[in-house]
């Protein structure tokens, strides 16, 4: 399995983010997107999941079953939480499981640490709460392809520990993970891509 991204080029909003913009992360491997604000770091893993159009290059990735997307192959983390305030914890895991296809409840809780929190209505959570039962999705259903944005903004230390273990789990699985990070993320990422480096900066002017 490789995710390849090849002369890629993305417009938001009528401006050019980046093009040209080309690399290649294999199964087991992960990639750390670096770059400043507005460099295109959302943007590229918006593009990927297929949330966002590209204006040309391709993403494809080897070994891909005919009858699904690269999207439904991917857990894609964003900024927003997308938790569900009226509901419990343990329901927003169970709602998210029948809208996957199933999944494993209990081991999404025990994964981000939420057990304790299982029957609280998650619009009480705190900030790094929400953010560890959107996280807790990764371990709700197997999907190959993680793309993290700021994953670990408003975690605490043991939190980021969990979150660093699940990705090196995932990619000792053969997992492929993208993730986009100003701080690092507490492990080695076999790769790392500057989306503010000079060449992908040219190449938007
Ligand atoms: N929905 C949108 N509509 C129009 N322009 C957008 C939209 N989302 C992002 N942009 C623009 O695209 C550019 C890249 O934004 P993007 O969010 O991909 O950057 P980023 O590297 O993830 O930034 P940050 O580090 O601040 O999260 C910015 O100039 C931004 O204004």
């Amino acid at each position: 399995m490789e995710l390849q991204i090849r002369d890629l080029t993305c417009d938001r909003g009528g401006r050019r983010v980046f093009a040209g913009l080309s690399l290649a992360v294999a199964g087991g491997e992960g990639l750390l997107l670096t770059g400043p604000n507005g460099s295109g770091k959302t943007s590229l893993l918006r593009v990927i999941c297929g949330l966002v159009e590209p204006v040309s290059g391709t993403v494809s990735l080897s070994g891909k079953p005919d009858d699904l997307s690269i999207g439904q192959l991917s857990h894609y983390v964003a900024h927003a939480d997308a938790v569900k305030p009226a509901l419990t914890v343990r329901e927003n895991l169970a709602f998210w499981a029948r809208f996957l296809g199933g999944g494993d409840v209990d081991r999404a809780l025990e994964a981000f640490d939420l057990d304790g929190l299982a029957p609280y209505g998650a619009g009480l959570l705190s900030s790094g709460q929400k953010r560890r039962l959107a996280l807790s999705r990764l371990a709700l259903v197997t999907r190959p392809i993680w793309l993290l944005d700021e994953p670990s903004v408003g975690l605490d230390t043991a939190s980021q520990k969990r979150l660093a273990g699940q990705m090196e789990a995932h990619m000792a699985r053969g997992g492929i993970v993208l993730a986009a990070s100003h701080t690092g993320l507490g492990i080695d990422f076999a790769k790392s891509f500057d989306m503010g480096r000079a060449g992908a900066r040219d190449a938007a002017a």
